[in-house]
């Protein structure tokens, strides 16, 4: 019997996939593929109550992946909207934020500032340093996941919305608040997976009580764009864009090239030097 369903669970090679109706099943794929997201509407074979064998994806609306010199690791499928998750403590990488920034736009899905723990003291001086982010027309919410979330719905409402953040940033206590069943959800499926063949959850699909769904992936410390198509590269940076074209040299990395419009933005205090110190190093590994 085959069957269209959703992946709301994956666990690297094998994934949890979701039918309308409810009913669930293990899945995995047929032969070693394994390219597939949370998120990925798929046509499933049904083997019996809890297996199914994965036949086909369905095309994404959006795609959300990073890659590396060595392999690419899918992120999410199909999400309207990436949610980075910061905090003033730890610190986080402002790079990192930016890469997921680019990614975003290079899928054409919306991308939310959340600044969490507003309760401590040092969020002030994070608030700070995103304000040049919050000016490029991104929104942020700022909002302490252990005393309310409140702020933080709106912004969640008709939205697949897939959480990111580094390890610290409270983005478990976050998802918690706003899945109460999280933690406990995953139920008896997941734990048969992960017990059995020590596999680690890598991202879970959870609908939320208000309207609209989010995607809770693992911890990123790296957010690796090698992927992106060079020459698509600067439109990936809105506040850039103005600058296309007025390199003196049609193939300017923006690096020392002479007549470069985007050095010389910077130069006028127009730009910011770690947008485009970014905006180079990606040039750098999409062509190494
Ligand atoms: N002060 C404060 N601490 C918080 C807040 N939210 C989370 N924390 C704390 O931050 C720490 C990290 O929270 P987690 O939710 O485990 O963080 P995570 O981002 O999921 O990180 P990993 O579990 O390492 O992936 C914990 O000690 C939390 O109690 C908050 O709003 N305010
Ligand atoms: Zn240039």
């Amino acid at each position: 019997m085959k069957l269209e369903a959703r992946i709301v669970q994956s666990h690297g090679k094998a994934f949890i996939v979701e039918h309308e109706d409810g009913r669930r099943w293990i899945a995995s794929a047929r032969r070693k593929k394994t390219d597939f997201a949370v998120g990925d509407r798929v046509e499933v074979g049904v083997i019996n109550a809890e297996q199914a064998v994965i036949e086909a994806v369905r095309p994404r609306a959006s795609l959300l992946y990073r890659s590396d010199a060595f392999r690419e690791k899918l992120i999410a499928a199909n999400v309207s909207q990436i949610a980075v998750v910061l905090a003033a403590v730890p610190s986080f990488y402002e790079e990192l934020l930016s890469r997921c920034l680019v990614a975003a736009e290079d899928a054409g899905i919306k991308a939310l500032i959340v600044l969490n723990k507003a309760d401590l003291p040092e969020t002030e001086a994070a608030r700070a340093q995103l304000a040049p982010y919050r000016a490029l027309g991104y929104p942020m919410v700022e909002l302490s996941a252990k005393q309310s979330i409140e702020p933080l719905k709106p912004y969640l409402v008709g939205e697949l919305t897939v959480f990111v953040g580094q390890s610290g940033m409270g983005k478990s206590t976050l998802v918690n608040a706003l899945v109460p069943e999280a933690s406990a959800r995953t139920g008896e499926i997941s734990e048969a997976l992960d017990s059995g063949r020590h596999t680690t959850t890598h991202a879970t699909l959870y609908r939320l009580a208000g309207g609209g769904e989010l995607i809770d992936s693992p911890g990123l410390q790296e957010f690796g764009l090698r992927h992106l198509d060079p020459q698509r590269l600067t439109e990936l940076f809105p506040e850039f864009r103005p600058f296309i074209g007025d390199c003196r040299f049609a193939n300017c990395r923006h690096d020392r090239e002479p007549g470069c419009a985007l050095s010389e933005a910077l130069g006028r205090g127009e730009i910011l030097a770690q947008r485009l110190q970014l905006l180079r190093k990606l040039h750098g590994e999409a062509s190494a």
